[in-house]
């Protein structure tokens, strides 16, 4: 299979980046230094991602000696298990003026307001948040991922509402709550109703927590904690996308920097809070902005050890401004997915797990990444709306019998875990039925949709 190439979808020269994937090392070191398991460094990633930067284009045969590597190393790290979740999203609020460049799961919050425009979004009370969280946690769930758009009547408590309304500052993107047809009401008060008893609350995004302190002296350690006290339990690392400024500036210039990004994990990790990690690629970045990313989580985790998962979010360009604008043409290839992947297992020395995401990738693709590095195959989320808003078509429910049977065709063995891993149940396929076990509803009776 050697020497047979294929084009990735990666614009080049067109952005005028300062950093591009150009380095002194060659592929054959990196591919050794990977496999013998020694630290990688920023250039071994860029070699590996590129197959090789001496020619243009994905290396088919070296592709495969990359995602073998990553393949073994995954074996080594966690074994054969494949994991998964029983776990429920729950977006509150749509509303979002934030103007990512790469997102259709916002609205313009201008037409959330009293008298304002049509709009195809929605903003959730605490107490309906309240009653999806309750069914679901009735069926078997024990975590709710909630993750909302930055809502300008949105604030962390009353008190911050105060120092809002006080404030003559005009920069602020803060609205009074009676402005708006549906009140957002508060980041506490939606904590606190999803906080049902032993229900893990997984919300709060850096970009949230930021929002949640905006003109206030208040430090991101004191906002954790109080979201905290709430109920919030773990981090998801998303509006991370890329973890370089100059990409960031291109699709996401409303939103926080590279610095203070990481500045607001490290604050989530110090008060004890459990936290993902994600890398969105497949836009306008090169391979070396994705390996400067990999090497900024792999410096965090390095600082606090507090990312439970890896998460690779493959661009869905359909809807979005990046494609209708024409700055991008397509997502990443199948065969960047794969390297993405593998890479991310090989680079992240200190994160035992990467996830596989379904939404993305579909069922066969996203099997096929748990042999490129990936062991865990994220979880039944009942409801989705990033993805499918962007013109993902790849569904918004896995039972646990269809991970069983998924993950026992491609021979491994299926095991449900509890958000933060801690908790592992490997599971038998021939002693249905299959759970979820470890809820505190969780009777064994299986999810139906
Ligand atoms: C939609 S936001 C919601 C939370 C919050 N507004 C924020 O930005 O942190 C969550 C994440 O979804 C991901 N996302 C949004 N649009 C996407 C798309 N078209 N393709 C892939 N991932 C996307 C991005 O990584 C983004 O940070
Ligand atoms: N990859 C996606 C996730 N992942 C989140 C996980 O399923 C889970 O919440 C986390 O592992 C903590 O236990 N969620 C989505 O909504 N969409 C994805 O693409
Ligand atoms: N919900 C996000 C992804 C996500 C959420 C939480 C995580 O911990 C990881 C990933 C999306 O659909 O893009
Ligand atoms: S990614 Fe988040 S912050 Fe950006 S526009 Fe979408 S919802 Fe708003």
């Amino acid at each position: 299979m050697a020497n047979v190439r294929a084009e990735s979808n990666i614009p080049r020269g067109e952005f005028g980046f300062e950093h591009v994937p150009e380095t002194d090392q060659s592929f054959e070191n990196a591919l050794e230094k990977a496999r013998t398991g020694e630290r990688l460094t920023v250039a071994d990633g860029v070699e590996l991602l590129t197959t090789g930067t001496n020619s243009p284009g994905i290396d088919i045969g070296r592709k495969e000696m990359v995602l073998e590597a990553a393949d073994r190393r995954r074996e080594v790290v966690v074994g054969d298990r494949v994991t998964f979740v029983a776990n429920l999203n729950n977006n509150v609020t749509t509303a979002c003026n934030t103007g990512c460049l790469f997102c259709n799961f916002k609205n313009t919050a201008q037409n959330f307001e009293v008298g304002g425009g049509e709009h195809s979004g929605f903003t959730k009370t605490p107490e309906q948040s309240r009653e999806i969280v309750a069914d679901a946690r009735e069926r078997g769930i024990y975590e709710v991922t909630s993750v909302s758009g930055l809502h300008p009547g949105l604030t962390l408590d009353d008190e911050h509402r105060e120092i809002l309304e006080a404030s003559d500052r005009g920069d602020l993107n803060y609205k009074p709550p009676s402005a708006y047809e549906t009140d957002p009401r508060t980041y506490v008060e939606h904590l606190r109703a999803m906080n049902l008893p032993r229900i893990h609350v997984h919300s709060m995004t850096p970009e949230e927590a930021y929002h949640a302190r905006r003109g206030t002296n208040w430090g991101y350690e004191d906002v954790f904690r109080k979201l905290q006290s709430a109920g919030l339990a773990s981090v998801p690392g998303t509006a991370a996308e890329i973890l370089v400024d100059e990409v960031r500036r291109v699709i996401c210039p409303g939103k926080i920097d590279t610095n203070e990004w990481l500045e607001s994990m490290e604050a989530a990790a110090s008060v004890g809070l459990d936290m993902t990690a994600t890398i969105m690629y497949g836009h306008v970045e090169n391979e070396m902005h994705r390996v400067m990313h990999l090497e900024r989580v792999r410096d965090l985790q390095d600082r606090t050890g507090t990312i439970t998962e890896f998460v690779p979010l493959s661009f869905v360009h359909r809807n979005t401004p990046l494609y209708e604008r024409g700055m991008v043409d397509a997502g990443a290839t199948t065969h960047e997915d794969e390297l993405m992947i593998a890479v991310s297992r090989l680079f992240l020395d200190n994160v035992d797990n990467v996830q596989s995401s379904w939404v993305k990738y579909g069922d066969a693709q996203g099997l096929k990444m748990l042999s490129c590095g990936a062991n865990d195959f994220m979880g039944t989320i009942l409801s989705e709306e990033i993805t499918k808003r962007a013109g993902g078509e790849f569904g918004e429910f896995r039972s646990f019998e269809e991970y069983v049977e998924m993950i026992t065709a491609i021979g491994r063995t299926p095991a449900e875990r509890s958000t933060d891993y801690r908790q592992i149940r490997t599971i038998d396929p021939d002693d249905s039925p299959f759970g979820p076990e470890l809820g505190p509803c969780a009777d064994g009776t299986p999810l139906l949709r």
